[in-house]
């Protein structure tokens, strides 16, 4: 999918290791990087951008502002939206990813670059999506293209379905225990999940292929695809494809799963890790702040009440998202719980704002990275899991799976 998708978007036919000179769909900026993008665009290559409407700036990662020089920057992504046309999705929208998703600026075949590693995502739609640093992204801001090494596949395949109460997420962090956090380094992840896995799904499983080293991670159009998107035929992959690795997860087998402090692929059964004392639960992320997810957390915490001594941190991860879970009743069920909501956008994923953890301190987290200092404190303790695990963990304020709650 990966030769195929950058074949029809450059100029000639290529393969895997051939450089692909490309045209670019939509370029993504988020607030923490905006800043040294504008200095590129500005400074270094006196450009403006190519194609205002192929580009976005996203406010997310520290909104709303948590220091004086994080609203300054803020301020000059506003005046540089302002003055150039490209388009802002300021404090309060959602994470860029969703962001991006729900305003449909990534669709099957584009190629999508975001300053921001967990582009991947895009990928759930079949679109090629990929994270840059702010000169490349600038790059290609200023010219509408971009120049790749064009990466080898990885195919991953399913056998059987998922039991009751096991997730997407469960899936995504079993596909990165089997192939390993560098197991993938500079690859496309090509998973074959028929018509398995609605879209939101889907962007789980693509999100988290950055966290194999991925390149990029192209889910291959399938079930609710379908309905959603015009899916052109040349993305889809040829028969008799090279793959560089193969590998099959059987779903049937598989139990919750959870990674376990500090890197992503350290992935056990929740029933392994059971009973540990939890502080902080946190649902929410590119990864797990859906509706489907909320909705997941919910069924979890009705009738129940968070544990005195956990806090639950609940971000949805856009507004939309947010607007869905108040008119359907879920943000009452979640609030009645004794969770904090919170202003759709990062939140605390990565340990800038909105819940910070101390020295000592054990979180549960429903995002993509449990790295040392990754969410505050390099002494605190990360475990990811899916939001159905989450929230079981915080009614009993320990590591805890859903029928735990009796
Ligand atoms: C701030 C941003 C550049 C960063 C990333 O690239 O992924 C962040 O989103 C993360 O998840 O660590
Ligand atoms: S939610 Fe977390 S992983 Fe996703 S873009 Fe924001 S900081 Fe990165």
């Amino acid at each position: 999918m990966a030769e195929k998708i950058l074949s029809r978007r450059g100029d000639k036919v290529v393969y895997a290791g051939d450089l692909a000179v490309v045209e670019v769909d939509q370029v993504m900026v988020v607030d923490s990087i905006a800043q040294s993008f504008i200095e590129r665009m500005q400074k270094d290559l006196a450009a403006l951008p190519k194609y205002p409407e192929r580009v976005s700036i996203v406010v997310d990662h520290v909104a709303p502002a948590s220091t004086v020089s994080v609203a300054q920057a803020q301020k000059e992504a506003r005046e540089y939206a302002a003055q150039t046309g490209v388009a802002l999705f300021d404090v309060g929208r959602g994470i860029c990813h969703q962001v991006l998703m729900e305003e449909g600026l990534a669709k099957p075949g584009w190629i999508v670059l975001g300053s921001d590693s967990h582009s991947t995502t895009y990928g759930a739609v079949a679109a090629f999506g990929t994270g840059m640093g702010a000169t490349d992204i600038a790059l290609a801001a200023a010219s509408g293209k971009t120049w790749l090494r064009v990466p080898e596949s990885v195919k991953v395949t399913f056998k059987g379905e998922l039991r009751p109460g096991v997730s997407a997420k469960d899936v995504a962090l079993e596909m990165i225990r089997t192939l390993g956090a560098d197991g993938a380094t500079y690859q496309s992840i090509e998973i074959h999940a028929g018509d398995r896995f609605t879209r939101g799904e889907r962007m789980t499983l693509a999100n988290l292929c950055v966290e194999a080293g991925a390149k990029v991670g192209l889910v291959v159009p399938g079930g609710e695809i379908l309905t959603l998107y015009d899916v052109p035929d040349w993305v889809y992959p040829d028969e008799g494809a090279a793959y560089v690795q193969q590998i099959e997860l059987n779903l049937s087998i598989l139990n919750p799963r959870m990674s376990a402090p500090s890197e992503v692929d350290n992935v056990h059964d929740v029933s392994e890790l059971r009973g540990l004392k939890v502080d902080q639960v946190f649902i929410g992320t590119c990864t797990n702040g859906r509706l489907e997810d909320l909705h997941a957390a919910a069924e979890v915490l009705k009738g129940h009440k968070v544990s005195p001594g956990t806090r639950l941190l609940v971000i949805p991860a856009s507004s939309q998202v947010m607007e869905a879970a108040m008119e359907d009743g879920t943000l009452l069920t979640l609030q009645r719980a004794g969770a904090v909501l919170g202003t759709p956008g990062c939140g605390p994923c990565m340990g800038r704002h909105q819940g910070v953890l101390a020295p000592g301190e054990v979180c549960v987290s429903t995002s993509n990275r449990n790295f040392i200092g990754r969410m505050g404190d390099k002494d605190a303790q990360i475990y990811l899991a899916s939001p159905a695990v989450a929230a079981a963990t915080a009614v009993m304020g320990r590591i805890a799976l859903p029928g735990d709650l009796g």
